[in-house]
């Protein structure tokens, strides 16, 4: 059969418009273009945050800026994030938050219940990522180099004073990395000795499983839903660096019990498959 000539140009045409659709709508391609997005927009929104931070000069106020101007992020990702517990976050004293760690959506749970005054404790690394970087440090982010134990232990022990003298809380991720396992990492315990050395309580903050809506091996990202549980306070005072192992320890084994009970009705595949917990069980 003989075609117009005309009409190759027209396949040609519908063609390049079906590949890129075809290409947008499969969903490995739908994760890598969501978070480029995440991260592009997250670029873009440090942009605007920074001259009005930087109006305060550094200050742990601004991190109040930043929280406000990332809050939509749940409703642009189509993520139901349910927060339980906030009656648990001590009035008006400093303390030391510790929560579980997956990816970097973490941050939309994260600015969802973040206190007044809190700053969270980051790899050195986040200073570097461009507009990200500086907003960070403007809001009074307490950078930290992993690869230098001593230096992060002294950080550590300076926020330990800035905690008391400053009135300011902390939100420290113990198990020092993202972990995309579906469970918990073991508890590094730079967290509880600063909560020991400022004898101050810790307040532990679970965020549910993503697996039902993300899977960084599987490439999956879809919207979902999200639980965010604080939980009560966990005293420090008359505790001695002696005592950090144990409550190290007790509070990694709650916050498990919590984060495999409020992940269970999440669904799973790949490495998402693995049922919440067995990792962090055999090592917390
Ligand atoms: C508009 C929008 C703009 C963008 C907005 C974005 C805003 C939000 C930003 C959020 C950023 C969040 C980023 C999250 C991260 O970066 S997580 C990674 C960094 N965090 C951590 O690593 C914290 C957890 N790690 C620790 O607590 C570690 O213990 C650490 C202190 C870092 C040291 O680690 P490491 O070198 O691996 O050593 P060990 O943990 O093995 O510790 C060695 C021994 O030292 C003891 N120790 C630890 N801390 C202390 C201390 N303070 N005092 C005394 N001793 C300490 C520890 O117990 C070990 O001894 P034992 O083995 O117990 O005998
Ligand atoms: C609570 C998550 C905070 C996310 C901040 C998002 C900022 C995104 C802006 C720019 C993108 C480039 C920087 C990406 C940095 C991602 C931050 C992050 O999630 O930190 C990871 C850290 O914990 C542990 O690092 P590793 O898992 O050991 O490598």
């Amino acid at each position: 059969m003989e075609l117009w000539p005309g009409a190759w140009t027209v396949l040609l045409l519908l063609l390049l418009l079906l590949l890129p659709t075809l290409w947008f709508c499969a969903p490995s391609a739908k994760y890598f273009f969501k978070m480029a997005f995440y991260n592009g927009w997250i670029l873009f929104l440090a942009v605007l945050a920074i001259p009005v931070c930087a109006v305060r000069g550094r200050n742990v106020e601004n991190m109040k800026i930043l929280r406000l101007m990332l809050l939509h992020l749940k409703y642009l990702y189509g993520i139901r994030v349910e927060v339980r517990g906030t009656h648990h976050f001590p009035a008006s004293q400093p303390y030391v938050v510790v929560s579980n760690h997956q990816s970097s959506l973490d941050l939309l749970g994260m600015m969802e219940v973040l206190p007044g005054r809190c700053v969270p404790i980051a790899k050195r690394e986040l200073l570097w990522a461009g507009s990200a970087g500086l907003a960070c440090w403007l809001a009074g982010v307490i950078f930290i180099d992993r690869k230098r134990t001593g230096d992060a232990i002294s950080v550590m022990s300076e926020v330990a004073q800035t905690l008391l003298t400053q009135d300011v809380r902390v939100w420290v991720f113990p198990e020092g990395t993202r972990n995309h396992n579906g469970s918990m990492l073991p508890f590094k315990r730079g967290a509880f000795h600063l909560a020991v050395q400022a004898q101050v309580p810790i307040v532990p903050i679970v965020m549910s499983s993503y697996r039902d809506f993300y899977c960084k091996k599987e490439r999956r990202f879809t919207s979902g839903r999200c639980q965010v549980r604080v939980l009560p306070p966990v005293p420090t005072e008359g505790l001695t660096p002696d005592d950090v192992p144990a409550l190290a320890d007790g509070v990694g084994h709650s916050m498990l019990t919590v984060f495999q009970d409020i992940s269970s009705d999440s669904r799973g595949g790949g490495d998402c498959l693995k049922t919440p917990g067995v990792a962090g069980e055999a090592r917390l």
